[in-house]
């Protein structure tokens, strides 16, 4: 079968000489420290954020949505998204995007140098007014004025459209509908959109319907997905999706997640999951699964529940070397 992911160029020494050879490559954008983490009830404290994402970056991730600036009365365990970003000892090639849904979120992110920010409309009208207290419309225009500002700033935007499957409130949404808003959300010079399955309900065919939709407006180099594992649907869907060329994935470590917005919706995709899938099909991740484990034992452990992982779970305490897991996934053994 043809390698369908995006290849990158490496340099590998070897004993006698450096050879240049084609890796395929999938960007991972980890989700724990902020969707992971908004829908637990027990308050998190920020020196606990803080040492999970310096055990998410210690693992290899490069990008890790650290805190959000939403209003601390709708979402009060963001409340400490100030402290989470000052206290954060930051990698110079790691990044720390923070979700902000308007102005004031903008202007208090600002102040924290974050260098990227994530805006979120929703593809449903019903959910927008639930997790936005807007309108769709109304969302966008607001949206709008965030990025615009943002990109005058010279601070990085990336959007999410959510509920682009279905809506806990509405039921199913059309795939023409997310076709749209993700149009206006990359014309508002955002250079990604990740969209995202909020309640999980999502199918390998669903997913592929969305995907014809949304390429007709979108590069697949313009797209993320991100996917919640409510119906443990979440690889097959993502499978469907990079058959497109989609070539960024969301997950959460440990699988955590959900919005409080969206009853009934589990975490995201589990990393660790994610990881082990990516080393099956041969995709370099440049992530050390075993310190990734860890970080989501860490999470597990501080909110006394167990890991949605499966990949974390299986491992149990048996491997403690990254290339002897990496084997397995890659059935090399
Ligand atoms: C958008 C609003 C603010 C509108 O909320 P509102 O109540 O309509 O706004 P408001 O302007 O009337 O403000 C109400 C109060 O909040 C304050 N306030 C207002 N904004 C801020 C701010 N940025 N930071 C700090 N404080 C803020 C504001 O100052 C005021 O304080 P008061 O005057 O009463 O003392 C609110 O609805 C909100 O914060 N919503 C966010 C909900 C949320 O975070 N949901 C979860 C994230 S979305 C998600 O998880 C889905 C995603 C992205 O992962 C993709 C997927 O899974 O598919």
């Amino acid at each position: 079968m043809q390698c369908i992911y995006r290849h990158v160029l490496k340099k590998i020494k070897t004993s006698k000489r450096t050879i240049t050879t084609s890796v395929p490559e999938i960007r991972i954008y980890e989700v724990g420290p902020r969707d992971g983490l908004q829908n637990e009830t027990k308050f998190v404290p920020t020196e606990v954020k803080v040492e999970l994402i310096h055990k998410l970056a210690s693992s290899g991730l490069k990008n890790i949505e650290s805190a959000s600036f939403v209003s601390p009365k709708w979402i009060k365990q963001m409340s400490d998204g100030v402290h989470v970003m000052t206290n954060i000892k930051k990698i110079p090639d790691v990044n720390y995007p923070v979700l902000v849904p308007n102005l004031k979120g903008y202007e208090i992110a600002k102040k924290c140098n974050v260098e990227e920010i994530a805006i979120f409309p929703a593809g449903s009208e019903a959910f927008s007014q639930k997790n936005l207290n807007c309108s769709v419309k109304e969302g966008l225009d607001r949206f709008r004025a965030v990025a615009e500002q943002a990109v005058k700033d010279g601070v990085r935007v990336r959007g999410y459209v959510s509920c682009v499957v279905g809506c806990p409130y509405e039921g199913p949404i059309s795939p023409t509908a997310i076709a749209k808003v993700t149009e206006e959300v990359l014309s508002m010079g955002c250079y990604e959109v990740s969209l995202g399955d909020t309640i999980g309900v999502g199918t390998a065919g669903s997913v592929r319907r969305l995907m014809k939709e949304v390429l007709q407006v979108a590069k697949p180099e313009n797209l993320a997905l991100h996917f919640h594992d409510t119906y443990g649907q979440g690889l097959s869907n993502l499978l469907a999706g990079l058959e497109f060329g989609i070539k960024t994935v969301d997950s959460s470590v440990s699988g955590l997640g959900g919005c409080p917005y969206a009853r009934g919706a589990s975490g995201n995709l589990a990393t660790e999951d994610l990881v082990y899938f990516l080393y099956g099909l041969g995709v370099n991740t440049n992530v050390d699964l075993v310190k990734l484990v860890e970080a989501g034992r860490y999470i597990s452990n501080f909110l006394a529940k167990p890991t949605e992982s499966k990949v974390n779970r299986a491992l149990g305490d048996r491997f403690s070397n990254h290339l002897d897991i990496v084997k397995i996934a890659s059935c090399k053994t």
